[in-house]
């Protein structure tokens, strides 16, 4: 008989969508149309028409350039923003309409690391203190023993000394604020982890451990990732999918290794161009031209469109839906559908 709890993904993110409205003056409101003074509130277009899944113990990094709503969509599934339009199930529930009672059950299950240590350490609190309080809250049978115990299970996990425990977080590098962090995020036992650039403000040495520290307890804890990066080097150390975004839409999706060895969007072949090499001798090198447009007027037809050397009259019209590819893939972009990439190419 098929198990339909481990068929269907852990998170689905169905349609979702984002709009902040502008802070702006009463004044800055009024415009004159049509002989009329009419009153119109400008949206930024964070996040449109977002649908990503993510199966248990899969890591599904999300990229794109800065802008292009990469926290929105973490901080959307996180619970930390309502949508505007669209839903969120996690393990099969709708979660976005949750109320603050009903979200409770899945704060353990769901954490989040930010890029920021910070965000998550109360500097006034010692460690001990900052790592005990959510296995107290979580776990209320819990004797201090054995919140002590589980505290001292996790900080060696992510290798910080326990000794240290008593220490207020401003005493740790950087890259021990992360590690705490992350121990702070692994002491409620969650499923899924939300990580929002977690590794970028940390020296480059640092990095690679902190990384590998998060692959770790993905294998040893069965964790479920979704990964917010910009940096490509990572998605393929980390990722075992990739959804790349761009102003806030989808372009294309697909397994680490397709995406790396057979990119298709012409905004994936150029991200992917961008990443710098010793011997830059690849065919096909596309360069990105010019700056990702504001997400408050958004244009028409494919969002891609303005800095795109395959766009024609279709591109610039309407807006390409994400087909299916033979190798599994989910490619929104009419060129690749037309299958005109090429031509264009060699044209
Ligand atoms: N609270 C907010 N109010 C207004 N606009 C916002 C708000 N949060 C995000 N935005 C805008 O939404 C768009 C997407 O922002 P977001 O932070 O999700 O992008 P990002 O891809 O994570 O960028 P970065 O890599 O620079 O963090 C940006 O234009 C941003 O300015």
């Amino acid at each position: 008989m098929k198990n339909a709890k481990a068929d269907r993904p852990l998170l689905e993110i169905r349609n979702l969508a984002k709009q902040f409205d502008l802070d702006q003056g009463f004044l800055e409101t009024l415009k004159f149309k049509q002989g009329k003074i009419v009153r119109e509130t400008r949206s930024v277009h964070a996040v449109n028409n977002v649908s990503l899944e993510v199966g248990r113990g899969e890591a599904l990094c999300v990229v794109g350039e800065s802008g292009c709503g990469k926290s929105t969509v973490a901080r959307l599934v996180a619970g930390l923003l309502t949508p505007t339009a669209g839903e969120i199930h996690y393990d099969g529930q709708r979660i976005d309409n949750l109320s603050r009672s009903g979200m409770q059950p899945l704060r353990k299950k769901i954490q989040m690391i930010f890029q920021n240590p910070y965000a998550s350490l109360n500097p006034r609190m010692t460690i001990r203190q900052a790592l005990e309080e959510p296995v107290r809250h979580h776990f209320p049978a819990a004797s201090a023993a054995e919140v002590r115990d589980k505290v001292t299970e996790v900080m060696l996990s992510v290798g910080v000394d326990p000794s240290w425990a008593k220490r207020y977080p401003h005493e740790f590098s950087g890259g021990q604020r992360q590690r705490i962090a992350i121990a702070r995020a692994l002491t409620v036992d969650p499923e899924f982890i939300i990580a929002d650039e977690p590794i970028s403000a940390l020296d480059v040495s640092i990095q690679a451990q902190v990384l590998n520290l998060m692959l770790e307890a993905k294998e040893s804890r069965g964790l479920t990732y979704l990964f917010i990066t910009h940096d490509l080097s990572v998605v393929e150390h980390f990722g075992t999918r990739v959804a790349v975004l761009y102003l806030g839409s989808v372009c294309e999706v697909a397994d680490t290794a397709t995406l790396f060895s057979n990119p298709k969007h012409p905004y994936t072949r150029a991200l992917l161009s961008a990443v710098p090499q010793l011997k830059d001798d690849r065919p096909n090198h596309i360069r990105l031209k010019g700056e990702i447009p504001t997400p408050i007027n958004l244009p028409q037809g494919c969002p891609f469109q303005s800095r795109c050397a395959f766009a024609d009259a279709r591109c610039k019209s309407e807006q390409p839906k994400a087909i299916h590819q033979p190798d599994g893939s989910l490619v929104a972009c009419h060129a690749v559908q037309e299958d005109r990439l090429d031509a264009v190419a060699a044209g």
